[in-house]
């Protein structure tokens, strides 16, 4: 059998494989209110004991607002923080469900979580690339499934339009009938679970089961079909021409029509608070059948399928997750004007501004130690300020990150290295490198090349520091205020710890231990050493060579004095990249 055989049929039996049967029983969700204070507030139960098998096929879960469908789903799906679960389990296939699930499942959210600098048919290829093994599917047949998405969605004449510009908006039906093809047997026979509120008759026609919801309890789980006659059954009469999931709806929230006296006060009784129609439901033949399956599955789970467990694994490689990141951070930093762009021009803005004011400066005293210190001092602020930016890196893209992760797209080191790769280069280090070239030269410093690139890499280094720093706060913080409160009052401080606005050497001994994470003082050190070393300053008939003015401020200006600062500020790239990770891994990803 030729290789393109093998795939084929790989493929093919992909297509064949029929969905999963999803059973859960006496799910018992509760959240903790909060009060004014951060006080705890009393336990608000927002599922009560539900239970229910979906199969494969259109499952619907319908309801009022707030009656708890799409916190069923997210149960269901995994995706709801567990210390609120206190009864109750999932299954899929008669397995325990863990967060696993997300790796072999899809979860399409209502939010739009799509990368705005994309088009309609990248952000899909996006998702076939990392979600496809490559090993079955080949890029040809990738892009066809794209293809006939975009197609069968109605989405052909803005495929190739960017996201944040298109109106990708498809008519729910259309959407609806893309699933519903999913789910025909032989061809998927997916299992599609949904939440939906109050869907036309066009479509509710095309649900096989429908669960229906009222304040956190079933009053409806069987056949969407038989839904009617279960409700005429209990004395509810559909108006002519109504459509019945308005109809279910209006039961639910006490509106419908009833037809006996018996029935009004059933209404109002729903109304008092108390759930009769959930009351009826568990006390019907359709609930206790649910019940007897979900038993048999049980029994089925102690004799030994539990031991089936197999833990799932990405589609796709850490080394082809990385390429396919990387390719997209690098393609959005390259759209992303207000960022890449404006921040290359602030640098070459900012260099020819320092480069002036400072226009090569002399080396007569006191103007030539004095016009460096406050150069450098100035250049050093910009480095560190001029990287802001970087706060928002991950709390833009926040959603977008815990949809793809939690959806098992990629590794979380993945997003967090494509990053640093698709950020660091284009929007820091050759920014910076063109700075340090234009201010260096316009400001007349040593004219030794190597001179020129030790002041390079301490600008970079600088310059990360302040990254780091910016990465550590956007990854631990979700609002663009409270980042800008964390970050500003680190760079106050370490600029006050710089060295050059107060004695460090005469400091209270307690306080002055804040020298040593001090950005500024290490850079500030670094570029002195760089440039005063070996240079001689004049004054009338006296020189005095620059290392006077070193030794006068305690620097070390020996080799080693001169890498330590640069040895230190790797440390703080470091440290604050390596805590930037461990936040973006403790993001809550739970609803
Ligand atoms: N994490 C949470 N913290 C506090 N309350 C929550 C949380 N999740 C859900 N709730 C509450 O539980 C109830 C059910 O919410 P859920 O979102 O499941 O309803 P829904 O039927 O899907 O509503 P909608 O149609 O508006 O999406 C609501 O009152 C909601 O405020």
């Amino acid at each position: 059998m030729s290789k393109t055989e093998q795939v084929g049929r790989d493929v093919e039996e992909y297509f064949q494989e029929r969905g999963p049967t999803v059973t859960f029983s006496k799910l018992r969700y509760s959240v903790q209110e909060r009060r004014l204070c951060c006080k705890r507030g009393p336990e608000k139960y927002i599922l009560k004991d539900v239970s229910g098998i979906m199969r494969p096929g259109m499952n619907a879960i319908m309801g009022a607002t707030g009656s708890g469908k799409t916190s069923l789903l997210d149960v269901i799906a995994g995706r709801k923080d567990p210390a609120g679960l206190q009864h109750g389990k999932v299954l899929v296939d008669g397995r325990v469900v863990t967060s696993e699930l997300r790796l072999t499942s899809a979860y399409v959210v209502q939010d739009d979580i799509l990368m705005g600098t994309l088009s309609v048919r990248e952000n899909l290829l996006f998702s076939a690339n990392l979600r496809l093994n490559p090993k079955h599917h080949s890029s040809e047949d990738k892009n066809s499934r794209v293809n006939t998405i975009i197609q069968d969605l109605g989405l052909t004449d803005c495929a190739d339009t960017k996201v944040r510009w298109s109106n990708t908006g498809c008519i729910s039906l259309t959407l609806q009938q893309h699933l519903m093809s999913m789910t025909e047997f032989p061809l998927l026979g997916k299992t599609v679970i949904f939440s939906i509120h109050q869907p036309r008759y066009s479509i509710f026609r095309q649900f096989d089961h429908l669960t229906l919801m009222h304040k956190g309890e079933m009053v409806y789980a069987g056949g969407a079909q038989h839904a009617l006659e279960y409700f005429t059954n209990l004395g509810y009469q559909i108006e002519p021409f109504d459509n019945p999931a308005d109809f279910f709806m209006d039961i639910t929230n006490g509106e419908a029509k009833s037809t006996s006296e018996l029935q009004t006060v059933r209404t109002s009784l729903l109304y008092n608070g108390k759930n009769t129609l959930a009351t009826t439901y568990c006390q019907s033949h359709l609930h206790k059948k649910v019940l007897e399956e979900l038993d048999h599955v049980d029994k089925s789970i102690a004799e030994g399928a539990e031991g089936q467990n197999k833990p799932a694994e990405y589609a796709t490689s850490f080394l082809y997750q990385m390429r396919v990141v990387c390719g997209r951070t690098v393609r959005n930093t390259l759209r992303n004007p207000q960022t890449s762009y404006a921040q290359l021009a602030l640098n070459v803005f900012f260099a020819i501004l320092v480069g002036l004011i400072y226009y090569q400066m002399p080396l007569t005293l006191t103007e030539g130690l004095q016009n460096r210190s406050g150069a450098f001092f100035f250049l050093i602020i910009n480095m560190v300020f001029g990287n802001l930016s970087a706060v928002e890196l991950f709390i833009n893209e926040r959603a977008i990150f815990i949809h793809e992760n939690s959806s098992g797209y990629y590794r979380t080191s993945v997003y967090f290295l494509s990053k640093i790769f698709g950020d660091l280069v284009p929007n820091r280090i050759i920014p910076i490198f063109l700075f340090s070239a234009i201010a260096y030269y316009m400001m007349g410093l040593k004219p030794a090349f190597t001179a020129f690139l030790c002041f390079a890499l301490t600008m970079s280094l600088v310059s990360l520091a302040g990254v780091g720093l910016a990465f550590l706060v956007s990854a631990s913080v979700s609002s663009f205020a409270m980042a800008n409160i964390l970050i500003a009052l680190p760079f106050v401080f370490m600029m006050v710890f710089g060295g050059f606005l107060v004695d460090l050497n005469g400091m209270l001994s307690w306080l002055s231990w804040l020298k040593w994470i001090s950005i500024f003082r290490y850079g500030l050190n670094a570029a002195y050493i760089n440039e005063l070393t070996g240079q001689f300053f004049y004054s009338n008939n006296t020189v005095i060579p620059g290392e006077v003015f070193l030794e006068s401020q305690h620097i070390d200006y020996s080799t080693w004095g001169f890498w330590q600062n640069q040895v230190a500020l790797l440390g703080i790239v470091l440290v604050c990249m390596i805590l930037a990770y461990i936040q973006l891994r403790r993001i809550n990803r739970w609803k």
